[in-house]
């Protein structure tokens, strides 16, 4: 029997009949409960999201463009993802040993992102599990429908098909929101925990009390290495997987129980039971033959972390190679990285291909090959005379175990999400411990200092090792009152600038007390070294660092004005604006390309005279400069009423000088102090 000769094509369907399906579609919703209040849930949830970013965006007087800003960064770093998806980028060898270490690494975590169960974090997670099981059963709806659609053909009726296809249109247009629903909420969930860590890191590596970021990258204590790349990557990766691998988790398991009760009420649970044994053993052969990926990975980003230090380094040496003329090595170092990054790189990617075929065909193939007879035979054994029944049944079936098929491949391809959480979480925590590291040394310092009761600076039996133990002062009694200046000399290395690290309490590795008179911790202690330190910003701010100012008052300006003036850097500022009539404005991503060597010693300088602080270390803060305006600047210091300890070669200097602490640097921390006239 062809179908033309079927195919008796009756009357259309009327307007009224339209309208009168559409009407019974919808009140089959209203029925549906557990979909509607799903939707209901994660519909609120979203709005309630929406409108909480609309209050936050319009507090804080934004026009939204942050968030496009986020958002681009967001979807380049997904498209950078996609094209490199198997290399997670900061893994650990030691990562995924256990779950027990996952387990034991996310209660650190877990606290920290998801602060408490009212917070909104929380609050979006409640919201993106009733958005899943709104999924779920969306799918659920989908699979019957797809039942009802074939039963409709078989009957050949115009009406149920109609039926079905209004149906269908209403199940995709709500599957559609849902579905753009959970990325948008894995993404807002990712951005939150991210913001909620990385500030979490902040207030403990960039403070002020412990200076955790001076001991991590310079006194290495906690072994951080990279501490920039893990707060800027690793950080994000890790919310980045644990916001995704909720959703992955949640969702399949659900579809598997959900689709599972459907399917025994069609077919029975015998075929399911084989099925679900198939794909537990396959589980265990996968996670048995699987190569150690971590390890790989963990290769890789060195290699990769090696190639981006490399093109920084050359960044920052730019004009040094340039006079040198080095391009071509410098060249041939960057292109013999990044081979090695890519041979790496085409081996891992071949070991995942090779592993991919193995776990595609048992998860997917051969799962679907075992599913197809677990399907078919209840239906071949049926004795049911109603044919048209038997074949919705089936096919309703056949889509369900098709839907739970999938879901079980992706619940066992789940352990190798695991293990990547498992990597960043280790990273996350070794950076959390390095940071708390860094804030414990400081419970440990020697010297004590004290506060002194004569205003006077004072070293007393102070002995000061460097970080690898060797002796650079042994037992320095030393006493500087106010305006007792003090020139600091001696051999390269011998220690003299380590005595100011101990006195800022940088370095705790010593013997001996301090005494610091109120004052310096009142007005403070400025250090200046021979390259001083250019803030990203503004002119007025490389004057007033620490101090920033959002808008300077006119008073403000004039100071600054006027320390510049005297340091004779007026040429740097550009008033041609008329609301900055002192120039002060001008603003450069890194000063330190745009200043040659005197004019960054003069900045300091100009630094100094602002700040006024009660004492000043001044680390070779001249060498670049002409002695005569030296000596002009030294004495706007002295007129300023600063106490200055100079660490210097030139013995010009010593004019400027009350007494002279010479380091004699020959290992056994001897040294020499000399009055001066
Ligand atoms: N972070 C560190 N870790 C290990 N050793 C360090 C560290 N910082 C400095 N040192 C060592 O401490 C010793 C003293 O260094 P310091 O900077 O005080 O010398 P200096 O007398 O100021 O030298 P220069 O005149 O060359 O500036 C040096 O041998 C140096 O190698």
């Amino acid at each position: 029997m062809s179908l033309r000769t079927t195919a008796q094509m009756p009357r259309l369907l009327t307007r009224a009949e339209w309208l009168s399906i559409t009407r019974e579609v919808l009140a089959s919703y209203a029925k549906d409960k557990r979909t509607l209040v799903t939707l209901a849930l994660s519909l609120g949830g979203v709005t309630a999201l929406a409108l909480s970013r609309a209050a936050d965006s319009a507090a804080r007087g934004g026009d939204g463009l942050t968030d496009v800003i986020r958002a681009e960064a967001r979807a380049k770093k997904e498209s950078s993802k996609t094209a490199n998806s198997a290399v997670s980028r900061r893994s650990s060898a030691k990562s995924a040993k256990s779950d027990a270490t996952l387990v034991a690494r996310l209660r650190i975590i877990l606290p920290i992102i998801v602060p408490s169960a009212t917070s909104t974090e929380a609050c979006l997670l409640y919201t993106q599990t009733a958005t899943l099981i709104c999924r779920s059963l969306l799918s659920l709806r989908i699979s019957e429908l797809k039942g009802r659609g074939l039963k409709s053909v078989l009957n050949r009726s115009w009406k149920e098909f109609s039926t079905a296809m209004v149906d269908f249109f209403f199940t995709s247009v709500a599957a559609s929101f849902v579905n753009s629903t959970l990325k948008y909420l894995a993404n807002t969930i990712s951005v939150r925990f991210r913001e909620r860590l990385t500030k979490h890191t902040h207030a403990r590596y960039a403070n002020a009390q412990n200076l955790s970021f001076y001991k991590a990258a310079v006194l290495r204590v906690g072994d951080l290495d990279n501490a920039d790349a893990r707060i800027c990557d690793d950080l994000s990766l890790f919310c980045d997987t644990a916001s995704d691998l909720f959703g992955r988790t949640f969702k399949p398991a659900l579809d598997v129980v959900l689709s599972t009760h459907r399917m025994g009420q069609n077919m029975g649970y015998t075929g399911l039971a084989i099925l679900y044994s198939y794909f537990a053993l396959s589980g265990v052969v996968i996670k048995a033959v699987s190569p150690p990926f971590s390890k790989y990975i963990a290769h890789l980003q060195k290699l990769e972390g090696t190639f981006r230090r490399n093109h920084s380094r050359l960044i920052t040496h730019a004009e040094e190679v340039a006079f040198l003329n080095g391009a071509d090595r410098e060249r041939k170092i960057l292109d013999d990285s990044l081979l090695t990054v890519t041979r790496a790189q085409g081996t891992y990617f071949w070991m995942q291909f090779k592993q991919g075929i193995f776990d595609q065909f048992v998860t997917k193939y051969f799962a679907s090959q075992v599913g197809w007879p677990v399907v078919a035979v209840p239906f071949l054994m049926s004795t049911s005379n109603d044919a048209t029944e038997v074949a919705s049944k089936y096919r309703e079936s056949d889509s369900l175990i098709t839907e739970a098929s999938a879901a079980v491949g992706d619940l066992m391809l789940v352990y190798k999400k695991l293990q990547r959480l498992n990597g960043y979480a280790s990273r996350v925590v070794e950076l959390l411990e390095a940071v708390k590291k860094g804030s414990d040394a400081q419970d440990t310092k020697v010297p004590s200092t004290e506060i002194s009761e004569d205003g006077a600076i004072e070293f007393r039996d102070l002995t000061v090792y460097s970080p690898d133990r060797r002796l650079l002062l042994d037992h320095l009694n030393l006493r500087i009152p106010k305006g007792r200046h003090l020139l600091v000399t001696g051999p390269n290395g011998a220690g003299k600038t380590s005595l100011f690290r101990v006195l800022r309490g940088l370095w705790a590795q010593t013997d001996g007390q301090l005494f610091v008179p109120k004052e310096a911790s009142e007005r403070g202690m400025l250090y200046v070294p021979q390259r001083p330190y250019l803030v990203t910003g503004t002119l007025r701010d490389q004057v007033t660092y620490p101090q920033h100012y959002r808008k300077a008052s006119r008073e403000v300006d004039a100071r600054v004005h006027a320390c510049l003036e005297k340091v004779r850097l007026t040429k740097l500022c550009d008033a041609s604006a008329t609301e900055d009539p002192f120039g002060l404005s001008s603003y450069h991503h890194d000063w330190n390309d745009v200043l040659s060597g005197g004019e960054k010693q003069r900045v300091g300088f100009a630094r100094l005279l602002y700040h006024s602080p009660a004492y000043a270390v001044l680390d070779e803060a001249t060498a670049a400069i002409n002695p005569d305006e030296e000596s002009k600047l030294y004495e706007m210091v002295l007129e300023n009423d600063t106490t200055v300890f100079s660490i210097a070669h030139r013995l010009e200097l010593r004019k400027f000088h009350k007494a002279e602490l010479h380091f004699v640097g020959d290992g056994s921390g001897s040294f020499e102090i000399r009055e001066l006239r």
